[in-house]
């Protein structure tokens, strides 16, 4: 084993890189005839990028010994670079941060990301689309205002069919297996998509914590559920759910709460949505209720949905999935889906008790993929009048698809290609009237008309609730690179920017005690444009930033997190 001692303000970092080959990776393999890193280069240098290291182990005493690992060629290029859209494999690492400014002592437990960071197949395949990455995830441990980090990719048998096969094998988002050449194979081909076999499970998109402190990663196909161990990162293996509904496709975004997790399955064969839950410690979905789509052909996209104390809100976006698009092996402009503007867009609000549906409106077209929080409005004698849910909504338009392919993003011109996006605030009358609203529950100026990748102070979920946290822009721009905390009361936004870096999903964390909103602290992971990465932590309050955390080499862009706060056990 050999060690990489780095030396920064006040406190020795020691990364120790086990450089032989590793009995517990079957894939991976430090990749030789690359650079070597320079003795003693503290870790701000740019000199780790893109690693494919197998096991890295930490130790917080002084090292002398000083390695000299091999680098694959590739790294060179992403020096000064971006590495947000750079694959960055690791299948495992682990290491402590090195600490700017001061992280609170409250601060106790691990925050969990996931998100697509390998966009490569070896050398021969490249993914096209930003959500085609095959998972990977990133883990920073607080505990008395030290941070230790870790990364590891999920082993889904997408992932490990890939590695093993070094081509594609399952259907992702935007890429498919190539199309049979002949009639019987094609039958097969359509027969594995209906039961299933040829999607993906390439968990990529959340990862929750369920109220029994399980883990699980998930995407959008019901079998790309997998449990995870949130002290090592390990794959522990596909979550079964025991129940007999199948489903092929799920909400990526369900609600998860200390009791039950909700979620949505839509339903292609006869378009509408089952809502399900899921009570804590059990593995069965049960029905709540079923609603049926009101525009057609199929049910439209629910990436997530928002709730309130006693109701589910199903939304029915005019961007609906495609039969034919399902079984194209290229990609289509929307992949998987088809904008139908012609079948309108609607909101249906069902009861989390009886899975009655109280209200389905037609709403203004819209397109979102991701909701922020939902709540009942009430009149002077507490009876619930309506459902305000808001939502990243990208101005009814759905060319942002686009502009998420890995191209597009690897794309570094000035120009201000970013579309729209605003925080779009639905109202749903429970009168029975036949239409709903949608207007911009601020000015989107105030966060540079970007705006995706949010959170909530999780106690607010479902409830009347004031403030937001997501990724805003600071214009010319091709992607969200600000932090916001939009004030949905005084309809203002605090930013936070770094020239050329790109931030992700701010994660809201309370402070234990706290009896403010945005009493606590959020957590956001950075790609910079120097291919170096860090974490920064923000008061949720001021917006301020108190700490940062470097990495000793640039991560990959994640998409949504979570957090295992500390058990007393622990202690
Ligand atoms: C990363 C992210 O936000 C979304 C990922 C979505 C995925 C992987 C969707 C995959 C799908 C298939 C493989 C076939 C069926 C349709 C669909 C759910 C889009
Ligand atoms: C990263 C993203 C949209 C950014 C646009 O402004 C969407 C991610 C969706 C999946 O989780
Ligand atoms: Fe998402």
């Amino acid at each position: 084993m050999a060690s990489i001692l780095f030396t920064g303000a006040g406190r020795n970092v020691v990364l120790s890189s086990a450089l032989k080959d590793s009995n517990d990776d079957q894939f991976g393999g430090v990749r030789k005839n690359g650079l070597s890193l320079k003795k003693g280069v503290p870790f701000t240098d740019r000199n780790m990028q893109g690693l494919t290291i197998t096991n890295v182990a930490t130790s917080s005493r002084p090292a002398a010994v000083i390695p000299e690992p091999s680098l694959p060629t590739e790294t060179v290029k992403n020096h000064n670079k971006l590495v947000a859209w750079t694959s960055v494999r690791q299948e495992r690492w682990e290491g402590e941060l090195l600490v700017h400014g001061e992280i609170p002592v409250w601060l106790r437990g691990t925050y969990l990301r996931n998100g697509p960071g390998l966009w490569n197949i070896g050398d021969d395949y490249h993914f096209r689309h930003l959500f085609d990455g095959y998972a990977t995830l990133v883990r920073l441990h607080f505990n008395n205002g030290r941070v230790t980090a870790a990364h590891r990719q999920i082993k889904s048998e997408a992932y490990k069919a890939a590695m093993k096969n070094k081509k594609l094998c399952y259907r992702e988002f935007s890429e498919s297996p190539p199309k049979p050449n002949n009639f019987l194979s094609y039958v097969g081909e359509l027969a594995n998509l209906f039961s299933g076999a040829s999607l993906t499970d390439n968990a990529n998109t959340g990862v929750v914590r369920l109220g029994d402190g399980r883990i699980i990663c998930l995407t959008e196909t019901v079998k790309g559920s997998i449990q995870i161990d949130p002290d090592t990162l390990e794959t522990i293996g596909r979550f079964q759910y025991s129940d007999s509904l199948g489903g092929l496709i799920h909400s990526a975004h369900p609600v998860v709460t200390e009791s039950e997790l909700l979620t949505i399955l839509p339903d292609l064969v006869n378009p509408g949505y089952r809502v399900v839950r899921m009570a804590a410690g059990t593995n069965e979905r049960r029905v709540i209720g079923r609603v049926s789509c009101r525009g057609g052909p199929a049910p439209g996209w629910v990436h997530s949905f928002p709730v309130t104390e006693h109701y589910i809100v199903v939304p029915e976006m005019p961007l609906r999935y495609c039969a034919q698009n399902l079984l194209r092996a290229e990609p289509t402009p929307l992949y998987k889906f088809q904008w139908r503007p012609e079948s309108k867009a609607f909101m249906h609000v069902m009861c989390k008790s009886t899975g009655n549906i109280v209200a389905s409106v037609e709403v203004p077209l819209y397109v979102t993929f991701h909701f922020i929080n939902a709540y009942e409005e009430e009149d002077e004698e507490g009876r619930v009048t309506a459902i305000i849910a808001d939502c990243c909504e990208h101005n009814a338009d759905t060319s942002i698809l686009d502009k998420l392919r890995l191209h597009n993003l690897r794309s570094f011109s000035p120009q201000d290609v970013l579309p729209d996006a605003r925080v779009g605030r639905f109202r749903i009358p429970l009168d029975g009237s036949p239409t709903g609203g949608l207007e911009s529950a601020l000015d989107p100026d105030q966060h540079g008309r970007g705006m995706d990748m949010c959170s909530i102070n999780p106690s607010f979920l479902g409830k009347n609730y004031r403030y937001a946290y997501a990724c805003g822009a600071r214009r010319p721009c091709n992607f969200p690179n600000t932090l916001t905390k939009i004030d949905l009361v005084e309809k203002t936004a605090k930013n936070w920017h770094e020239e050329g870096a790109v931030p992700s999903e701010p994660f809201f964390v309370a402070r234990p005690g706290a009896t403010e909103e945005d009493d606590g602290v959020v957590i956001s992971m950075i790609s910079d444009k120097n291919g170096e990465g860090y974490t920064v932590l923000l008061d949720g309050s001021t917006f301020e930033e108190i700490a940062r955390a470097q990495f000793p080499y640039g991560l990959p862009y994640g998409l949504h997190g979570c957090w295992v706060p500390k058990t007393r056990l622990e202690d």
